[in-house]
C-alpha cells in the first residue's frame, strides 16, 4: 500500500448512509487533494436520541455499500477506541497515526450547532476543518457562535491545499452543487431500511467483523 498522507474524516450516524455522503466525500477528496476519506460510523452521537437509531451493524453495512469502489474507508473505530466525543476520537487518531495529516469534514448543519459539541475549540485546534455547504443550513452555520470564533482562521481553499503542513485551527469552506439528500428523508420514506440488514448474509457479517475490528483502517 502506498503511504497515506492526507485523510479526510467524516464522522456521522449514517442512519442510513446515502449517496450524499459518497458525493460530498468524493468532492472533498478532489478539492482538498486527499488520499482517502474515512467514514467514522458513530456508535452514538452524544447529542442525538437513541430512539430511531438503527443498530451500529446496519449503519456500518449501509455505509460499506455506499462506499463501494471508492477511496473511502468505513470504520466503527470509535467503538474500538471507546470514545464517544469527537475531541477524544481525534486525539486518539492523531496518536495512532502520527504520520497522517487529517482534516475534519462536516456539513454546514453540523457547523450550525458545533458550539454545543464537547470542547469544540479543542477539536478546532486538533486538526483543520472543512465545511461542506448543505441546502438549508448555510445561513445558520455562518451566523453560528462557533463560526464567530472560527472565521479568523478561515483559509481560502487554494492556499490551504498548497500548505506544506496542515496546522490548526484552520477553516476551509467548500461549495459544490448542493446535495439535497439526507438520512432523515430516507427514514421518512423507508422507515424499515435497517430490517433489510437484520438477517445479514454470512458474507456481510464477515465484512462487518472486518470493519468493526477497525481492520479497514491502516496499521499505524
Ligand atoms: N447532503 C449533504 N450535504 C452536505 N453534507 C452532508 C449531506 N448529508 C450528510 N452530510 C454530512 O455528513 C455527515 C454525516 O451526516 P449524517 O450521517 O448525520 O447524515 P444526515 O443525512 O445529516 O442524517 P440526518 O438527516 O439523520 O441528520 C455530517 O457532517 C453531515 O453534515
Ligand atoms: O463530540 C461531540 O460533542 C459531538 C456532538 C455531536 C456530534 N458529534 C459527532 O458529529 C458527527 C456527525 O454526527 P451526526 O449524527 O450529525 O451524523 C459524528 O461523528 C458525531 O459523533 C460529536
Amino acid at each position: 500500500m502506498n503511504a497515506i498522507r492526507r485523510v479526510g474524516l467524516l464522522g456521522g450516524s449514517f442512519n442510513p448512509a446515502h449517496g450524499g455522503h459518497r458525493r460530498i466525500s468524493l468532492f472533498a477528496r478532489a478539492a482538498l487533494e486527499l488520499d482517502e476519506v474515512w467514514w467514522l460510523v458513530s456508535p452514538g452521537n452524544p447529542l442525538k436520541p437513541k430512539v430511531g437509531m438503527a443498530p451500529l451493524a446496519a449503519r456500518v453495512l449501509s455505509a460499506a455499500r455506499q462506499a463501494r469502489r471508492a477511496p473511502i474507508r468505513v470504520t466503527a473505530i470509535e467503538r474500538q477506541l471507546g470514545t464517544r466525543y469527537t475531541v477524544d476520537t481525534l486525539q486518539a487518531l492523531l496518536r495512532r497515526y502520527p504520520k497522517i495529516e487529517f482534516v475534519w469534514l462536516m456539513g454546514s448543519d453540523n457547523l450550525a450547532d458545533f458550539h454545543s459539541w464537547r470542547d469544540w475549540r479543542g477539536i478546532s485546534r486538533a486538526m483543520p476543518i472543512a465545511v461542506i455547504a448543505r441546502p438549508g443550513y448555510d445561513g445558520a452555520a455562518f451566523a453560528s457562535p462557533a463560526m464567530a470564533w472560527l472565521r479568523r482562521y478561515r483559509v481560502p481553499l487554494a492556499s490551504f491545499v498548497k500548505r506544506s503542513d496542515w496546522s490548526a485551527p484552520a477553516l476551509v469552506t467548500l461549495r459544490f452543487d448542493p446535495d439535497e439528500r439526507s438520512a432523515t428523508a430516507i427514514r421518512r420514506t423507508d422507515p424499515d431500511w435497517a430490517a433489510r440488514y437484520a438477517g445479514i448474509s454470512p458474507r456481510d457479517q464477515l465484512t462487518f467483523r472486518r470493519i468493526d475490528s477497525a481492520g479497514e483502517t491502516p496499521k499505524p
